[in-house]
């Protein structure tokens, strides 16, 4: 007989338990991933910290490779030999050991074949050297440390040893939203290596600077997630240092991820031009190590995002029970005008008449009942509302976006554009892009770039609006630019107090928000216009310097033909003439005053002159001269004489021609080219 089924047991897990058994819904898939998220979240929160007292943000990072041995030292656990090594996973028989050497051979081989063919394969083969793969995961100490606004002392074991708590869950912009990030590393902490957080941090304009060692006890405290204290104290702090400095000791897999890592690193400096990144890698054996700076570029930093109210068509009825129950208002128009943004007292008013069932303008929120709670979250739904203006967000700016693209891509040419503010679900939002052809490290085709409130995300690139849109929804030909061929950048970046990410580990944005598809697409194609203007003129002048080139091969042609049938006593009599303006120049050469060598010379000299002015035009063009902008100003007069001076000459050459034609028909003589 079957054993009988044992009754399901009801269990209560904490949110730690949950975060910890699920921690791929916050971006812990693996352990590479891991190591790219945990820096990721504390990056994040240290740009959100010096951003919030606007502070320039300086920002060090370290990942320290950190062996078994040390760890184990660290953790106080004793080093035991083996007495048995076929137990061991990494146990390899002699017949396995010498099919891992033939193969590392050959892959060897096959490498150096690739590094041979192509240069630049160099970097990533130091990356995929053999053997690397063999060392699999490893244990990293990483530290973020930044010069932001630091926490109060008495908070900092519930912003970072408690699940699901922050400063971050207002109305407004700000790259942290759940509360979660900080928490999550120190779950994977605590889940790998068991050691606790290590904190340290003051506020501006403290004589002290607190440090904590805690962690969080993740299977005890269902409910309430008490964070362990393991070390508290308030030390002095002389320099009146602010800032924080976190660190962890994490499992992780730098060879797989370091790549990541590092792109992550370069694209949050594309689009935080104005924060200061040192990076630094610590490799056990110290020829791995490694150390980029990522340098501020400009000082000017976009105003801090300002939190803002909620909109009444945002709402849900949880939130109304929520701010009915929070509120200090003693009547319901002022509820509805303190609360809400975009209620304006008159509007209140109305709302209020609106409500009937025995509701007045002055009755007391509180006393609302259920069912009449339920009424006013309806009417917050259907009555139509003055969408929010959306300056409390903070875009990076046009400015911004493209220093750090010409920064990071030196590309031939740039467009960017800054979208109107739009509403999703009662919440504003902004969409900013620049669009590049050519320059380095790109690769032939469409390359997206997606930033949100001004995070880069590199993740599940093939489901984002960003993508999808770029890659779907852009005629790219109608600009005159080739999908395929052409190296194009699309950098895309949305600010708003709420951001559509499919899961809490801020991956992607989904493709199913209309409002933001329609935004996206505006903002890409706003970039491609100016882009289609910038392409049709660097054409129009690439073939206006091809005709001067085809007309420069024919002078010789030209001057000679003129001469050619005349007899060498005329010849003799000519004398050299100066032609000082070239209007004397066509009846000189009519009346036989100038000889082919200056003829010849003088045409010469308007092609070349022409070539110059055409290359100066050029390049005001594509504005890829030292600062667009005054560059354009002080080129405006340039540029028109040089246009000036292009025509004179053209039309010169056009006349010489011409002079050409008439005098090889009159002569008999064949007209080799007609352009
Ligand atoms: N470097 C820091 N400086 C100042 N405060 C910080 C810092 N790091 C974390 N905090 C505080 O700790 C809180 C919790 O951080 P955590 O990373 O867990 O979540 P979050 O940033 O609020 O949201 P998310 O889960 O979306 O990242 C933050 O809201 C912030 O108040």
């Amino acid at each position: 007989m079957p054993p009988k089924p044992k009754a399901d047991v009801l269990v209560q897990k904490s949110p730690a338990e949950f975060f910890a058994e699920n921690k791929n819904i916050a971006g812990f898939d693996n352990p590479g991933k891991c190591l790219y998220t945990t820096v990721r979240e504390l990056v994040e929160n240290a740009l959100d910290a010096a951003e919030s007292i606007s502070e320039l943000p300086y920002i060090e990072i370290t990942i320290e490779e950190v062996s078994k041995a040390r760890l184990n030292r660290i953790r106080g656990v004793e080093e035991h030999g083996r007495l048995d090594e076929q137990l061991y996973q990494d146990f390899e028989s002699e017949d396995a050991k010498k099919k891992r050497l033939a193969k590392e051979a050959r892959d060897k081989e096959r490498l150096q074949k690739l590094i041979e063919k192509k240069k630049e394969l160099a970097a990533a083969g130091a990356a995929a050297k053999p053997g690397a793969g063999m060392r699999g995961n490893l244990f990293y100490k990483v530290t973020v440390k930044d010069n932001g606004a630091g926490m109060p002392h008495r908070d900092i074991p519930n912003m970072l040893g408690r699940v699901l708590s922050g400063t971050k869950y207002g109305v407004k912009q700000t790259r942290g939203k759940f509360g979660l990030g900080a928490k999550m590393a120190l779950i994977w902490s605590k889940m790998t290596t068991g050691l606790p957080f290590e904190i340290s941090s003051a506020r501006k304009g403290c004589g002290t600077r607190s440090h904590y060692v805690l962690d969080i006890d993740i299977h005890r405290h269902v409910r309430a997630c008490i964070p362990n204290v393991h070390l508290e104290e308030q030390l002095p702090n002389p320099d009146h240092w602010h800032g924080s400095c976190l660190s962890l000791t994490i499992e992780g897999n730098w060879q797989y991820y370091r790549s990541k890592i590092v792109r992550y690193l370069r694209q949050i400096a594309v689009i935080t031009p104005y924060a200061h990144f040192c990076f630094s890698y610590k490799a056990e054996d110290d020829k791995n190590s490694m150390r980029i700076n990522f340098r501020r570029r400009t000082d000017v930093m976009p105003p801090p995002p300002r939190a803002t109210k909620h909109h009444p068509s945002s709402v849900d009825l949880e939130l109304v029970k929520r701010l009915i129950a929070a509120t200090d208002t003693k009547t319901l128009t002022s509820f509805l005008k303190k609360e809400f943004d975009c209620v304006r007292p008159a509007l209140a008013e109305r709302l209020a008449g609106e409500m009937q069932a025995g509701v007045e303008g002055d009755t007391n929120p509180k006393h609302l009942t259920d069912k009449q709670v339920v009424r006013l979250h309806q009417l917050l739904h259907e009555v139509r509302f003055d969408d929010p203006k959306g300056d409390h967000l903070s875009p990076a700016g046009e400015y911004n976006l493209r220093l750090g693209v010409m920064k990071e891509l030196n590309p031939d040419m740039i467009a960017t554009h800054q979208g109107d503010v739009r509403v999703f679900e009662g919440h504003a939002f902004i969409v900013e892009a620049a669009v590049s052809v050519g320059g380095r490290d790109i690769k032939p085709g469409i390359n997206v770039h997606r930033f949100a409130n001004r995070i880069p995300l590199l993740f599940e690139g093939g489901s984002d609006v960003i993508t999808k849109t770029a890659l779907k929804r852009i005629n790219w030909a109608s600009y005159k630019i080739n999908q395929s061929t052409d190296k194009v950048g699309v950098f895309v970046s949305i600010v708003s107090t709420k951001i559509p990410f499919k899961g809490a580990g801020k991956e992607y944005i989904g493709d199913d928000v209309e409002e933001m598809v329609a935004a996206v697409k505006a903002a890409i194609q706003a970039c491609c216009v100016q882009l289609k203007a910038k392409i049709v003129r660097a054409i129009a002048a690439r073939e206006q310097k091809q005709r001067k080139r085809n007309l420069t091969k024919y002078i010789p042609d030209v001057a000679n033909a003129v001469y050619a049938k005349e007899d060498e006593e005329r010849e003799a009599k000519r004398r050299r003439l100066e032609v000082a303006d070239e209007r004397h120049l066509l009846p000189a050469v009519v009346s036989h005053e100038l000889t082919t060598a200056t003829l010849q010379a003088r045409l010469t000299e308007y092609v070349e002159r022409i070539d110059t002015d055409m290359a100066l035009e050029y390049q005001v063009q594509q504005g890829l001269a030292a600062g667009v902008a005054k560059v354009r100003v002080r080129c405006g007069r340039g540029e028109k004489e040089a246009a000036q001076r292009g025509m004179r000459g053209e039309a010169l050459v056009v006349l010489a021609l011409s002079v050409y034609v008439y005098v090889s028909s009159s002569h008999g003589i064949r007209v080799v080219d007609s352009s």
